[in-house]
């Protein structure tokens, strides 16, 4: 196994693998949470930082959102020794400034997947809540904000600012939103949305990695009257343009973001936050939920 993989990138729809670093190796950990959806290529950078790259439906896009194993997948990036993911995820646009390929690093997140996905660690025998109001990582996110001119062919990167929060709804999948869902989503003053944020952002923090979703807007959702509702074929043709920007951008960010890496800076505030919050007293503690929660805490 190999260890000390610091940064963890997840990679969505149209996203399936890491070209342009070199390979070091192929792993598929098996957690108390079952295996990850695909095998994890780990790659190094040309300075030396090792990469864990999943692909979140699976080789060959097998998984609905839905059904997307998340916690394995967050749990086998932890045993990795990663302390910090970068997701990247295909969404509808819910505005009008922010066109097809177009990215947005959002700093909030409106979840409506309706309680149909496992989101937590921490179940009955160990219970544990953490803070999630500020859901992201706000380290990681100023590190991306400052590769926003890696992007190509005129695509721009949105941030959010002090007075103006940039929103991602997580909807239940598999169909799209119909019309008055997505007006609903525009006048909560959501921007973007997508079925992957929720749980994935959840159980980051639950496992104390920081984390931080890039959203690539491959389409209008189905809010414009002037528009046809959103196919996967208008998604598709975005796909390959927003996956050639990730790239180049995560080029970028790992330069920046490696020295802060190695000097252990990135989600140092979340380190113990979550294994002192456990509420359940070691006397009640359940020792199987103990014993897989252990995977991800070997000292608890
Ligand atoms: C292919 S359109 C809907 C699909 O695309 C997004 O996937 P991901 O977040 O993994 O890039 C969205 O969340 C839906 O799962
Ligand atoms: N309009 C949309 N709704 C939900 N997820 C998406 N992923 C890409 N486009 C989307």
């Amino acid at each position: 196994m190999v260890h000390n993989v610091l940064l963890g990138v997840i990679g969505g729809s149209g996203f399936y693998e890491l070209s342009g670093f070199e390979h070091v190796k192929t792993v598929n950990p098996e957690t108390p949470w079952g295996f990850p959806s695909s095998p994890i290529n780990i790659v190094k950078s040309k300075t030396g930082l090792h990469v864990a790259f999943l692909a979140r439906h699976g080789v060959g896009h097998r998984y609905t959102p839905t059904e997307i194993p998340v916690r394995a997948n967050i749990a086998a990036l932890k045993s990795l020794g990663v302390q910090a993911i970068l997701a990247f995820s295909a969404v509808g646009s819910l505005r009008e400034e922010i066109p097809p390929e177009d990215f947005v690093l959002p700093n909030q997140i409106i979840d409506r997947t309706l309680c149909a996905r496992p989101n937590t660690f921490f179940p009955s025998g160990c219970v544990a809540h953490v803070s999630f109001g500020d859901p992201f990582d706000a380290d990681l996110a100023r590190i991306v904000a400052q590769c926003a001119g890696a992007l190509e062919r005129g695509a721009k990167l949105h941030v959010p600012t002090v007075d103006h929060d940039l929103t991602v709804v997580c909807m239940e999948g598999p169909a799209f939103s119909t019309r008055a869902e997505s007006k609903l989503y525009r006048s909560w003053g959501a921007s973007v949305i997508n079925m992957s944020v929720i749980p994935e952002a959840k159980l980051a923090r639950e496992a104390e990695i920081a984390y931080q979703m890039v959203c690539m807007a491959t389409d209008y959702d189905c809010w414009r009257k002037s528009e046809r509702p959103v196919t996967v074929n208008e998604v598709m043709t975005h796909l390959s343009n927003n996956t050639d920007n990730a790239k180049q951008l995560l080029t970028q960010v790992i330069k920046l973001l490696e020295p802060e890496l190695r000097k252990g800076s990135i989600g140092e505030t979340l380190r113990g936050a979550v294994q002192h919050g456990i509420q359940t007293n070691h006397a009640h503690r359940d020792p199987a939920v103990v014993g897989k929660l252990r995977f991800l805490f070997p000292s608890l």
